[in-house]
């Protein structure tokens, strides 16, 4: 790295909401050498890792399966610590999990046996928000997300985009600063993913949250994305931040025909598409010599 890129880098990581710095994490893998013997591999999962997310930025990580995206998130999230480097939320480390931080998973993580009311009253119960306050700000969340009248619902009651939503409203009610979405969208039919991606930017707009929101998709990318992180192959690292210069996605009509969406999705696939044949090497050799070991698992692809 140049002296001046250097420079640049520092000088954006300091003004960040939240900064990684040179972060690295690694796994230590059980191996079986014999029956009697066995030893513990180490996996490199991240490397190096530079990045600097602004206040109220809308940031997606793209990358291949297996390069790291959920490793990273969960760094942030702070439910693991990175074997070296830092990560800073607002100039301070993160020491753990905190409300601070809401987390939303492609797997929607209700409560069965609790309503929709009552799954986005929780984690307001944990911050010790009094009882008849919660119910108003849950109902608040519910309304913001769509979903009013659903709010005495049960999960079974209701279909995979509405799951979510109110997955996303649970995280959004206790206030978080930053909201950390790993592949949100990935398990809904396209339809419920294209209403749910334009839902989450008006949202994003009308609660000016910081959010770092992962994907495997390159159109969801350039769609959601003020900036785009494309991950290499793993270890991963960051191998370029895309601007995705569009003033307001919500306003602009059919915005994935606009010609400069689709350049930045064709140098976004230019970026990754020797990444995602790497990927697809590293799973395949990986399923050669430890059959039964965790894997990438979902396949080393990426969606247009
Ligand atoms: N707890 C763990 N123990 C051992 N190895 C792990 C663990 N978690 C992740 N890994 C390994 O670290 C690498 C990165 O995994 P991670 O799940 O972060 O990738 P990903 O980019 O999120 O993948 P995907 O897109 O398929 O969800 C993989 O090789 C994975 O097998």
């Amino acid at each position: 790295m140049t002296t001046e890129a250097k420079e640049t880098l520092e000088a954006n990581l300091a003004i960040a909401k939240i900064s990684l710095q040179h972060v690295r994490k690694s796994f230590r893998i059980k191996r079986n050498l014999t029956h009697l013997k066995e030893d513990h591999q180490p996996v490199s999962a991240l490397q190096d890792i530079n990045l600097g997310v602004k206040p109220g930025e809308f940031m997606v990580i793209v990358g291949p399966s297996g390069c790291g995206k959920s490793t990273l998130l969960d760094l942030l999230a702070g439910l693991t610590k990175p074997n070296s480097g830092q990560i800073l939320i607002d100039g301070k480390p993160i020491t753990g999990p905190n409300l601070d931080r809401g987390i939303v998973f492609q797997q929607y993580a209700l409560f069965p046996w609790k309503t929709a009311l009552a799954n986005v009253e929780f984690g307001l119960e944990a911050k010790g928000v009094p009882r008849k306050q919660r119910g108003e700000i849950a109902r608040k969340y519910i309304h913001l997300v769509g979903l009013a009248g659903f709010e005495h619902r049960y999960p079974h009651e209701l279909s995979g985009g509405m799951k979510q939503r109110i997955a996303i409203a649970r995280s959004l009610a206790y206030d978080p600063e930053v909201l950390l979405m790993d592949e949100p969208f990935a398990a809904l039919d396209a339809q419920t993913r294209e209403t749910l991606q334009s839902e989450l930017l008006r949202i994003w707009e009308a609660t000016k949250k910081t959010i770092i929101f992962i994907t495997h998709g390159i159109e969801e990318a350039v769609y959601l994305g003020q900036r785009v992180a494309v991950m290499t192959s793993r270890p991963g690292r960051i191998k370029e931040i895309i601007e995705v210069p569009f003033e307001s996605r919500t306003t602009e009509e059919d915005l994935r025909s606009n010609p400069e969406f689709v350049r930045i999705r064709h140098q976004i696939w230019d970026l990754l598409k020797d990444e995602v044949s790497r990927a697809q090497e590293q799973e395949k050799s990986k399923s050669l010599t430890a059959p039964g070991k965790k894997t990438a698992g979902k396949g080393a692809g990426i969606d247009g």
